[in-house]
């Protein structure tokens, strides 16, 4: 049995992987994580424990004692590489890449074999793209729908995230609230339609995950959402 964690800013996601099939899932909330969040999978025989991390050091660091208590094993972590099989990074230092953009776009290539558009809508989006014979060409950083939505409505502190059902909505808001949670979907939208027109135009394939993946997925009416992209790489970019 293998335990496969992708650490996100967000939501620290995990499968535990039994003859190539997730058989249990689950989440914690990053800022909520303590040495005991996986004590309930300390009675499972995990033989190994591949993460992929862009949560801090501290995460690590916590990880690693985590896994040495309940199955006296060392965690490994992915890294980002400038090269995975045909995929080449574009970072002149690889390390400074966040490893789930990496690990996505090698999940993406492994898939596809063609050119793909990687769009992970996590705390952060990203869009990365790749050429049909592997290579990087680049990508962009943009705050997630949550951040958008904070970073406009920090003074505004009764407005809380469960309100965001109106995230589907855009139509232009009558109150501040609204106005600010509508604003963040319209420009959700603008952006998986251009990156749909994107994508048909170069006949690239895509490929969506993140917590608000299966909203973009819907709103670009195009390519494949995979919630698991990122853990998908892992055994590929941890024994590689
Ligand atoms: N119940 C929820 N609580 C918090 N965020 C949610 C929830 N459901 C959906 N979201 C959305 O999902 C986003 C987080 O997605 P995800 O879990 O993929 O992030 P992450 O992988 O932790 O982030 P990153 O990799 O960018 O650091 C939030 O920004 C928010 O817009
Ligand atoms: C952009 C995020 C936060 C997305 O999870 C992560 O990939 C990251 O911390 N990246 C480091 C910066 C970079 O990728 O260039
Ligand atoms: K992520």
């Amino acid at each position: 049995m293998i335990l496969e964690i992708d650490a996100g800013n967000t939501f620290i996601k995990w499968r535990l992987v039994c003859n190539n099939t997730a058989v249990q899932s689950g989440a914690v909330r990053t800022p909520l994580f303590e040495p005991g969040s996986f004590d309930t999978l300390a009675e499972y025989a995990i033989q190994q424990v591949l993460a992929g991390s862009v949560a801090g050091v501290e995460f690590e660091r916590a990880l690693v004692d985590v896994c040495e208590r309940l199955w006296s094993l060392t965690p490994l972590f992915a890294r980002t590489q400038s090269l995975c099989g045909r995929v080449k990074n574009s970072y002149a230092d690889p390390s400074k890449m966040g490893v789930d953009r990496w690990l996505a776009m090698v999940a993406a290539y492994d898939r596809a074999e063609c050119q793909v558009i990687v769009v992970d809508c996590g705390s952060a989006i990203t869009i990365d793209f790749v050429s049909k014979d592997g290579q990087h060409d680049g990508g962009y950083i943009i705050p997630g729908l949550r951040l958008m939505q904070e970073s406009l409505l920090r003074n505004t502190a009764q407005v809380r995230f469960d309100e965001s059902v109106s995230n589907l909505l855009y139509v232009p808001g009558t109150n501040t609230a609204e106005a600010v949670m509508h604003g963040a979907a319209f420009t959700l939208n603008g952006l998986a339609l251009s990156i749909r027109q994107k994508a048909d135009a170069e006949g690239a394939q895509l490929f969506i995950t993140g917590g608000d993946g299966a909203l973009f997925h819907k709103m670009a009416g195009a390519g494949q959402y995979l919630p698991d992209l990122v853990l998908e790489a892992l055994p590929k970019v941890c024994l590689s």
